[in-house]
């Protein structure tokens, strides 16, 4: 079976051919290639907003990424009132994000005014009402606005996403080369608000990069999505902050072991970076909150020399007051949606899964990532149940987020997990294996190499 991650559908001058034709057609890429992520684009007569969405009844998607292209930047109409009924009824209620621009906001609300961020605020909410799990509504054609200010809504919080407006006549096509970005990296296994960032600097820098392009005599010209291809300039095209290949060997601390072993935190943290963790949480079960925000700022700055990215297990306070770059929580702990709202869109939040249910509420939370396990018995962790190897691959399928593997693993068992070979299984996360040892640099380093020679065994 083919597979195909994410498809555009932008369906110009398919109300000239019969519906059932498009049904099949559609019908065919949906059940043969084994699409995750559907993004539509014009979507031109009722008809064909029926046949797509049952189409997506029949083979549902995971995520379903809807730009409801009604009016364009200069202002033309693009569909009629039948279809504008099709998106409010029947496909905005399927929909995992909806893209309107202000102009396509106020058409879908019943052309309320949209002069205000407030205005968008207000918008984004009564359209999340329609049914859609969340919302964008982009503010590039907001009058009076320094800044492109586009409002994401997701049902709980709003998140106000601002980005230098760029001075050009080439913004044809930002509206839906943003939707597809978003659905292109939702199919990468992003979660949405990371998908949205990462569009939106996408088009801050292509729109940057095509300035002064000229092309053509119309009031605007198109901008040029190729950057990335011909742009030498890497620091254009920002990174985002948390690269899923970061979880390829996850150190995690235990105050007990260190203690065993006299070691502070900081020696601990420092020895395992050195071998070549690519990330480290901080897991302190009975550290002083003063002693432990100590610490956290101490190895943020070790982690920080190194380019490791430094977590801290449950404690969002400690991780605020340290500015450390995310937290990991459980599923007794804060739940992801409401560690976002208090670490704001930035930080990176993990969350343990052992279900594909909590896996499908980590990504609805906002998590970046998922840490699933215990997949061997391991005495680390009291009480924990151990899900295996098949435990471990049904949480994977079912998510598009990243999956650290945990519980167990060591130098025996590590290259069994990487070689399931699961696409979005990017790593192995361990405690004992690294830091019950007389020698964290040399574990953790033999078990860098046998994780990297079992991930090109996979490839
Ligand atoms: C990477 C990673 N995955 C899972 C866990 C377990 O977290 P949690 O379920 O909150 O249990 P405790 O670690 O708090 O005992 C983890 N810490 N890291
Ligand atoms: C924290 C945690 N969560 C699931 S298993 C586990 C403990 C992992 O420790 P070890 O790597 O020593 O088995």
């Amino acid at each position: 079976m083919a597979t195909a991650h994410f498809i555009h559908l932008h369906a110009h001058g398919v109300n000239m051919v019969p519906e059932d034709f498009v049904a099949q057609q559609l019908n065919a890429v949906l059940s043969d290639m084994n699409v995750d992520v559907v993004k539509t684009g014009m979507l031109p007569s009722l008809s064909v907003v029926k046949v797509l969405c049952q189409s997506l009844r029949k083979f549902p998607v995971k995520a379903l990424v809807v730009d409801p292209v009604m009016i364009s930047t200069s202002g033309d109409i693009l569909a009629g009132p039948s279809v504008l009924a099709g998106f409010r009824d029947e496909l905005l209620p399927m929909a995992d994000i909806v893209t309107p621009n202000i102009k396509e906001a106020s058409v879908l609300l019943g052309d309320v005014p949209m002069k205000s961020v407030s205005d968008m605020r207000t918008a984004a909410k009564l359209i999340h009402d329609l049914g859609p799990r969340n919302v964008l509504v982009k503010g590039g054609d907001l009058p009076n606005s320094p800044d492109a200010i586009d409002i994401f809504y997701d049902g709980k919080e709003f998140y106000q996403l601002s980005s230098p407006r760029v001075n050009t006549r080439n913004t044809h096509g930002t509206g839906c080369t943003l939707a597809s970005c978003i659905a292109a990296e939702l199919a990468k296994g992003s979660s949405m608000l990371s998908a949205v960032k990462i569009a939106k600097r996408f088009i801050e820098s292509a729109l940057d990069y095509s300035r002064d392009l000229v092309i053509g005599n119309g009031v605007q010209g198109p901008f040029d999505h190729f950057l990335a291809l011909k742009n030498t300039n890497k620091s254009s095209c920002r990174q985002d902050r948390f690269n899923p290949s970061d979880l390829f060997l996850y150190a995690v601390t235990d105050s007990g072991m260190n203690r065993k072993w006299g070691r502070s935190i900081a020696e601990a943290v420092k020895a395992a970076v050195e071998g070549g963790a690519t990330i480290v949480q901080l897991r302190e079960k009975d550290a002083d909150t003063r002693d432990f925000v100590d610490a956290a700022k101490v190895c943020l700055e070790i982690c920080r020399s190194y380019g490791v990215p430094l977590l801290i297990n449950d404690r969002i306070d400690v991780a605020l007051a340290s500015d450390a770059d995310g937290v990991h929580v459980g599923q007794s702990d804060m739940p992801a949606h409401v560690a976002r709202t208090l670490l704001g869109p930035e930080k990176i939040i993990g969350v343990s899964c052992k279900t594909p249910e909590q896996a499908h509420q980590a990504w609805i939370g906002g998590a970046d990532y998922i840490g699933s396990g215990g997949v061997y018995p391991t005495n680390t962790k009291a009480n924990n149940r151990t899900i295996g190897l098949d435990g471990l691959t049904e949480v994977c399928k079912a998510s598009k987020l990243p999956v650290v593997a945990i519980g167990g693993i060591g130098m025996s068992n590590a290259r069994a997990v990487m070689e399931l070979g699961v696409p979005n299984l990017k790593g192995v996360a361990v405690v004992s294996a690294l830091f019950d040892r007389e020698c964290i640099v040399t574990e953790t380093r033999n078990l860098h190499t046998a994780l990297s020679e079992a991930a090109l065994l996979i490839q």
